[in-house]
């Protein structure tokens, strides 16, 4: 144990080591900053005012330093945040400062490491088992930009060590959006924020165990750590909605990253858009992954055959190329249509392959005739002469998505090929409606159709997506994500208990095969960060009945309270459960079934630090106190239940609604509490 003047040095030390870093970063921001005016100023020479980036003698050059010094000089701007937040002493005697980003002195040594850089791992990973070759560990509690103390840890002792600043982050209140957790993450999550990025990785986990904290960092270190790929390939988040999005929205800045694209699937399909609401059950038959092949067969269903477009043995299709006339047989017409049918990946791609070997069949016959080959004009020629477009037209018309969604929608005779063997009747029955005023699911349907007809642009696809709440996803949202990660690789968070949405998965290994993706990572995560354990230990009572098999969560944390009120006045219990949660710091959540959300929306207006939020729209998010009110009606909430959780649904919105608190839970209810809770 140092004593208090050896320990006020070594803070005072560290202090100087802060401020030292403050002024190197105050330089690379000044360096940055003239790279930046050098390239991108506006110039004026001779006269001439040069446009964005358009100096030096190489514009492109000029104008890729001038793009690329933007983001680094917003990086390096003055926040305020810590530095550093960590340091290790190896066994060689090397030490470093560890922080959120890298930081060198003039001469190009680093001054901090980003937490993101290999060397930084032992931080992270060092255990009194396995200490990676570290002796000692130190962690800094700050405040905001200020270092306030430091905490050692002495691996040689070979001892567990229970750290005091990882507790108090941990269990500090919430004031405002979601923070990042680069100075504390866990070892287990660290194993897979780090994994190489062509791993598909999916994540179940408990409430509160990390998920969308591991998903958003491990973004950050993708991109750090495989800058040239992903710059260019680009990285998408996927969340639940738009509440959760602005929840989560400044993680990612805060680490440096601020190129990476955060959306809701509907967002990612221009369902946001929609102008038409469905019904449950036509929602349900739109979203399920038997909607696929429906839209699959009624593109590729229009590939006719050769006879019925009118092709005869005898006379096979006549191509007339000026004064000679050439003859294309009915088997050469049929394996031209075969192959193309089996070899090309869209449906437009294969009308072009049978048209191509049309022109090839003439040119080899013109080639016997004339001796040499014809030219490209020639080809042109040959694709106009109507016969050929006639037959093209028969044996493969041409196609847009327009076509076909108004065919399977408004075309009953079409609607009843495209859909017999794959959807009942009655279920057939609901694909009906304007595709000019589509509803979210018709948007869904018009995605996929359109991946029949021609592939999606590379620059259009994402070298790495992250989804977060993946387990709420149907299968044809997942297909959406799926044409959009191509050759790229996903992380894939959720928890199938917090399933809510009407096709909400129930494993998996199903979901990520929806995802397009068959060699995955499977992992569990059960340590709780969020909640405590005397409120875990409530909800935890509610998972068995949930009807899926996922592991319960386990606590880190023991402090936290947790209170009943039963009260007939269920608004004036509300309000003075309210009052007394505001007593304390921090942000207070009220959580009640969707149409009492309204009213207590009502009653509790314009009070401060109060955020009354619909079971529904829960997920994801987090208060310091809760206050659930009425289980019962939540547990009754008919909105969105489906075939496979019919009576789980409003359970699961109560799961999800109980394990939102960071510190305390009052759960006031006039009726009796729901048989699930009991002990
Ligand atoms: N290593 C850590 N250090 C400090 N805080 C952490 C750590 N891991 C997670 N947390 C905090 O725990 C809380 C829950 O994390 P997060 O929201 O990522 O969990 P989740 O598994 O996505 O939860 P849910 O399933 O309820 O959406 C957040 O406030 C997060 O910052």
């Amino acid at each position: 144990m140092p004593s208090d003047s050896t320990a006020e040095a070594e803070l005072q030390a560290e202090l100087d080591n802060h401020e030292r870093a403050r002024r190197y970063t105050a330089a690379m921001r000044a360096a940055t900053t003239e790279i930046h005016a050098a390239y991108a100023g506006e110039v004026d020479e001779g006269g001439k005012s040069r446009a964005y980036g358009d100096v030096g003698p190489d514009k492109l050059f000029g104008w890729a330093m001038a793009n690329y010094t933007v983001p680094r000089m917003a990086d390096l701007t003055d926040r305020d945040i810590a530095l550093f937040f960590g340091r290790i002493w190896m066994d060689d005697g090397e030490d470093f400062h560890i922080g959120r980003r890298h930081i060198r002195d003039e001469h190009g040594d680093p001054l901090v490491l980003d937490w993101r850089a290999p060397l930084s791992e032992s931080f992270y990973r060092a255990s009194a088992h396995d200490r990676k070759d570290v002796a000692r560990r130190r962690r800094f509690g700050f405040q905001g930009a200020r270092i306030t103390g430091f905490e050692d840890e002495n691996l040689l002792l070979g001892e567990a060590f229970a750290s005091d600043i990882l507790t108090e982050e941990i269990e500090r209140p919430r004031t405002g959006p979601m923070r990042d957790i680069a100075a504390t993450i866990q070892p287990e999550q660290d194993e897979l924020i780090r994994r190489e990025a062509a791993t598909n990785l999916c994540v179940q986990g408990a409430p509160g165990t990390g998920k969308t904290a591991v998903g958003l960092h491990r973004a950050a270190w993708l991109l750090y750590n495989y800058t040239e790929k992903l710059d260019k390939a680009g990285v998408l988040v996927v969340g639940p909605n738009e509440g959760f999005l602005s929840y989560i929205s400044g993680v990612l800045p805060t680490l440096g990253e601020s190129s990476v694209w955060q959306v809701t699937v509907h967002q990612l399909t221009g369902a946001h858009t929609a102008t038409a609401v469905d019904s449950r059950e036509a929602a349900l038959v739109k979203h399920d992954a038997r909607m696929a092949l429906v839209c699959e067969r009624a593109v590729w269903g229009h590939v006719g055959t050769v006879a019925a477009a009118g092709i005869t043995p005898d006379e096979g299709l006549l191509i007339a190329d000026g004064g000679w006339r050439w003859r294309l047989g009915l088997n050469y017409l049929e394996t031209a249509v075969a192959n193309a049918r089996k070899h090309t990946r869209t449906y437009t791609a294969g009308r072009k392959a049978v048209e191509d070997a049309i022109v090839q069949g003439a040119r080899r016959q013109a080639e016997i005739r004339s001796g040499h080959s014809p030219d490209s004009k020639w080809a042109t020629r040959i694709k106009r002469v109507p016969a050929v477009q006639a037959f093209l037209d028969a044996v493969w018309p041409k196609l847009n998505t327009k076509t076909v969604m108004k065919k399977l929608y408004g075309d009953a005779d079409f609607r009843a090929d495209a859909t017999r063997g794959i959807l009942t009747e009655d279920e057939a029955a609901l694909l009906s409606g304007k595709p000019a005023k589509p509803t979210a699911a018709d948007l869904l349907i018009t995605d996929e159709i359109e991946s029949y007809l021609k592939l999606r642009e590379p620059s259009e696809s994402f070298g790495h997506i992250v989804i977060d709440e993946a387990q709420d996803l149907s299968p044809m949202q997942c297909r959406v994500i799926a044409r959009r990660s191509g050759k790229g690789s996903v992380t894939v968070l959720g928890d199938l208990a917090q399933g809510t949405t009407p096709w909400a998965a129930s494993s998996w290994t199903d979901q990520m095969r929806h995802l397009g993706k068959d060699r995955v990572e499977h992992t569990e995560l059960t340590t709780g960060f969020r909640v405590p354990a005397v409120i875990i230990e409530l909800a935890n009572r509610v998972l068995p009945h949930l009807g899926v098999d996922v592991a319960p969560a386990r606590s880190i944390r023991s402090d936290g309270s947790l209170d009943r009120v039963e009260d007939p006045d269920l608004p004036a219990a509300a309000r003075e459960a309210v009052g007394k949660a505001l007593a304390e710091e921090g942000l207070v959540g009220v959580i009640a079934a969707d149409e009492r959300a309204e009213a207590l929306r009502t009653l509790l207006a314009g009070t401060d630090r109060v955020e009354v939020v619909a079971a529904s729209l829960a997920k994801g998010l987090e208060f310091d106190h809760v206050v659930v009110v009425e289980p019962a009606e939540i547990v009754e909430a008919p909105a969105s239940a489906g075939p496979s959780s019919s009576d789980r649904v409003g359970l699961r919105h109560l799961y999800v609604a109980l394990t939102r608190a960071v510190s305390r839970l009052t759960v006031v209810h006039a009726r009796p509490l729901p048989p699930e809770m009991a002990a």
